[in-house]
Formats: C-alpha cells, structure tokens, sequence
C-alpha cells in the first residue's frame, strides 16, 4: 500500500505560548490526505485555515505534533526542503512570478524549481517554449500568444493562471492554494478557479485549498473541512459533500461548532 501525501498528527500550534497572551491557535489537528483528494477548507476569520497552511508548508515551526508528506516525516524541515514537495499559491497574483521576466522565462524558471543558476546557465530551451506554449494554450486563455510579454503586464487573473501553470509544472506531491482567486473579480475567479479543478483533474494532484467561498468549496474538489477555533468540526467527502448545499452546510457547522458561523466574508460568498 502507497503512503499518504499528506499526514497531519496531533498537530498543536501556540502563539506567544506562556506569555498573557497565549493563543492556542490550532488544537490537535489529524488530517491525511490520499492521492488525488482535493480538499477544501472553510472556516470563520481566526478558525486556523492559514496557520494549518504555514504549518504543512513549513513557514510555521509546529509546537507540538508530526507532519508528514509521501510517507516521509518533514516536521523539522524548512519551506527550502519542502519546496520539492509542495508547491504553494498565494493569494495576491503578484506573489509568485518575477514581473520583469517574461512568461516563457517565469514558466523556465519555475521548471528548474526556481534555481536561477540552471535558469541562467540554459535560457529558455527550444524544447521547452514549445510545451510551455501547449501547456498555455490549455488553459484557453490566448496566453500562448504572450510568451515574450512580461509577466508585470499581464492582469490579475492572467498573471494568477501562469502561477497556478507554475506551480504545478513539476507535478507536485502537493499543492498548496491559499485563498488563491480571493483578489480576483469574480467572472476571473470563476475562470481562475475552473482551470485550478482542469489541472489538478488533468495531472491527479492532491490540493489542499483554503477558501471563503462556501459555493466553492461545494462546487469544487472531492472533499471539504472546516475549521473552527483550531479543530476540524466537519470533513465530508465524496457523495456526502456532493448532495450538500450552503444552507446545509451552515446547519453543519452550527451543530458541530455549536455556534453559528458568522465570518461575513464565507456568508456573503
Ligand atoms: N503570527 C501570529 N502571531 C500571533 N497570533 C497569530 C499569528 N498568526 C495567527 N495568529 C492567531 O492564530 C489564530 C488563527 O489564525 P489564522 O490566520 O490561522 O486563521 P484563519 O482561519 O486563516 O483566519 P482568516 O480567515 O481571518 O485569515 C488567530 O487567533 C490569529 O489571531
């Protein structure tokens, strides 16, 4: 039997532990993700969404507990030695690409796993620019006709789907979207979050992404969580998560959290 991408265990995060001001931010997290799982989390301002994020993707030393990518225990890892594993977009566009490069050299460079030595060593190869143009011409967006613009000029939602493009060139373990179409219009989030479902169906990735959006996180993906003050109240998948709608999934949350939800921005989604 393979091992799963993603193991979480009894994972406890605090901030400004033995201090007044104390937050045990995440408390006792068990999460595993299968192959494949692409898994939304939902949750009110403060439920923990990124922290648990930061905490995979090892940007956030963990206080106590186990994380595990592939089988392999990376707790102590940096985000240096992850990034071979997991691959990462944020929630502003212009995070993730260089702005004065081209989009054929930023899709080169996210191919050499960001290492700008091979980048400056080899340039764009013929080879390369010719599936890099296949690869934009999916996405259905005109963008293989920009190869040579700079990234810097590209919109929002273009410069968005290069990164998401970026961000999975090399078939991540895992793919990490926080909040990732949150700045976007949302005619362009639709579109933004449609090539996210295309890629991760096309290349059977495994997705953890953090959203406001109920609708989508309903819509999209195999399987959702939510979070509440730092534990998970709800994780439906397949079926389950397919038959439910937003009301149902408020009625979830109430009964599990014991509260209403009340984060305007997951209620107004
Ligand atoms: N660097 C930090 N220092 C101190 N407290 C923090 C830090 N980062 C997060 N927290 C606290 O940890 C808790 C969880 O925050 P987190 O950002 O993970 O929530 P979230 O679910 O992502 O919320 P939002 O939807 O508002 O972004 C909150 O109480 C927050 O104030």
């Amino acid at each position: 039997m393979t091992n799963p991408v993603l193991e979480v265990k009894g994972l406890h995060q605090y901030f400004e532990k033995g201090t007044p001001n104390e937050n045990h931010a995440l408390k006792g997290i068990d999460l595993t993700l299968e192959q494949g799982e692409f898994v939304g989390i939902i949750g009110g301002n403060g439920a923990g969404k990124s922290t648990l994020l930061n905490s995979v993707a090892g940007s956030l030393p963990v206080t106590y507990g186990q994380v595990k990518i592939g089988g392999k225990d990376v707790t102590y890892q940096s985000v240096e030695a992850r990034a071979k594993l997991i691959s990462r977009v944020f929630q502003d566009p212009k995070q993730g690409s260089a702005p004065l490069l081209t989009v054929e050299e930023n899709l080169s460079l996210a191919l050499k796993r960001g290492s700008w030595r091979n980048f400056w060593r080899s340039g764009v190869k013929r080879n390369e620019r010719k599936m890099f143009k296949e690869r934009l011409a999916s996405l259905n967006l005109g963008l293989e006709d920009r190869l040579g613009a700079e990234i810097g000029l590209l919109s929002g939602g273009q410069r968005q789907a290069i990164t998401l493009l970026m961000a999975t060139l090399n078939q991540p373990e895992l793919l990490l979207l926080d909040e990732h179409t949150a700045a976007l219009d949302p005619q362009t989030s639709a579109t933004v979050m449609a090539l996210t479902a295309q890629i991760v169906a096309e290349q059977h990735l495994t997705a953890l992404m953090i959203t406001h959006n109920m609708a989508d996180a309903l819509k999209y993906g195999n399987r959702l969580i939510m979070l509440d003050h730092g534990q998970i109240v709800v994780d439906v998948r397949g079926e389950e998560k397919q038959n439910l709608t937003v009301p149902d999934l408020l009625e979830l949350f109430k009964e599990r959290s014991g509260a209403a939800m009340t984060d305007d921005a997951v209620l107004l989604s």
